[in-house]
């Protein structure tokens, strides 16, 4: 039987209030977030992690002191661990967070004292950006060179319009807008994760990817008439980020009297930027600026379709002829995969 490793790779979250600060430091000195030279970007991030590290703690506060990214992911791994096991494959999932534990070193040392044969890496963004794949596959090889771990990897690149991960929202969606329609024809909010401008101009593929999402919702809602809108939330800092940004969304929802249906495309299981932002902070702004019915969708975490999306995603990955070896332009894509994460 072939020994297979799944690296699940996401953002991680602090798990414990004394973890905030350090995970913010792990965060804002990752140089994929803060381009600005070496020797400025550690001082700069122990200066915002401190900074940011009150509001933080109170936003985690608000979710009993910690993030549930490990242990919703956890769910998610045991899940495909089913879907991927057949008479020839034992598959076994691992964990590698970027900012916090388990981070990549821990998961590639698991691998390796399991004696994988072979090893996908799966991120746990269905979009591409340099701030989330491309980083975390960075600091990957980095951790596999450091242990000397040499067992082929190959990558799932992205999956924005994956039909498993589509079906999943889609039959979230419908049920809420369906809730919805008692109140008004609904606006559906596809609110994403935003990103600073600077780095989408530069090329990142992010946005366009998180539109794409959007528009394989929307067509397989099959909805005539149909009121949706992309929008970006959780901005950090002074610089300008991609818009229209899911506040100003809000408020024009609220001006416009239409109830809204928030869906939260670019992340796939519940943390802080969808309990704390969507489910209170937008819901209390919505209350605020007259807005008469509000929903969030829930992410689409272990539903079966969309464990199943990503069982075909690996499968697809092993018979693939490339490796991940070389960074090409800030972004790790391999030639099979070539065309998916860019425009
Ligand atoms: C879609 C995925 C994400 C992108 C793109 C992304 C970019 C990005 N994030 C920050 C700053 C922060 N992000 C924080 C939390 C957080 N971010 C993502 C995902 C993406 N980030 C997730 C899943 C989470 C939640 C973690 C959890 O709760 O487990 C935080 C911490 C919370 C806070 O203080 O608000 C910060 C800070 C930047 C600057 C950035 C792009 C440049
Ligand atoms: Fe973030
Ligand atoms: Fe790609």
């Amino acid at each position: 039987m072939k020994k297979l490793a799944v690296v699940l790779l996401n953002l991680g979250g602090p798990d414990s209030p004394e973890a905030v600060r350090p995970f913010l430091f792990n965060l804002f000195r990752d140089k994929s977030i803060l381009r600005v030279p070496a020797l400025i970007r550690w001082p700069l991030a122990a200066f915002i992690a401190k900074k940011r590290a009150p509001v933080a703690a109170k936003i985690y506060a608000l979710i009993g002191g910690r993030s549930p990214l490990v242990p919703n992911t956890e769910i998610q791994a045991r899940a495909l661990e089913i879907a991927l096991g057949d008479a020839q494959t034992q598959a076994r999932c691992f964990i590698a967070m970027r900012y916090w534990h388990p981070f990549s070193i821990e998961a590639a040392q698991q691998v390796q004292e399991w004696g994988a044969d072979e090893i996908v890496l799966l991120p746990l963004y269905p979009q591409w950006s340099t701030t989330t794949t491309s980083s975390s596959l960075r600091v990957w090889n980095e951790a596999c060179a450091t242990i000397g771990l040499k067992t082929p990897a190959r990558i799932v690149c992205c999956y924005p319009t994956e039909a498993g991960f589509i079906q999943a929202e889609v039959a979230k969606i419908r049920t809420a807008l369906n809730a919805a329609r008692s109140y008004g024809p609904p606006r559906l909010l596809f609110s994403a994760h935003g990103l600073p401008e600077r780095i989408v101009k530069s090329g990142d593929p992010y946005q366009w990817q998180c539109e794409q999402t959007a528009k394989a919702i929307v067509a397989a809602l099959d909805m005539p008439g149909l009121d949706w809108v992309n929008c970006y939330q959780s901005r950090v800092g002074r610089m300008k980020w991609i818009g229209p940004s899911t506040d100003d969304e809000l408020h024009r929802a609220g001006a416009d009297k239409v109830p809204v249906v928030v869906a939260p495309i670019a992340f796939v299981s519940e943390h802080s930027e969808t309990l704390v932002e969507i489910e209170i902070e937008y819901r209390h702004l919505a209350e605020e600026v007259g807005v008469p019915y509000f929903a969030r969708v829930d992410t689409v975490g272990a539903d079966a379709a969309f464990i199943g999306g990503l069982a075909s995603l690996v499968r697809g990955a092993r018979v693939a002829s490339t490796q991940v070896t070389s960074e090409r332009g800030g972004r790790i894509c391999p030639p099979n995969f070539a065309g998916c994460c860019q425009r």
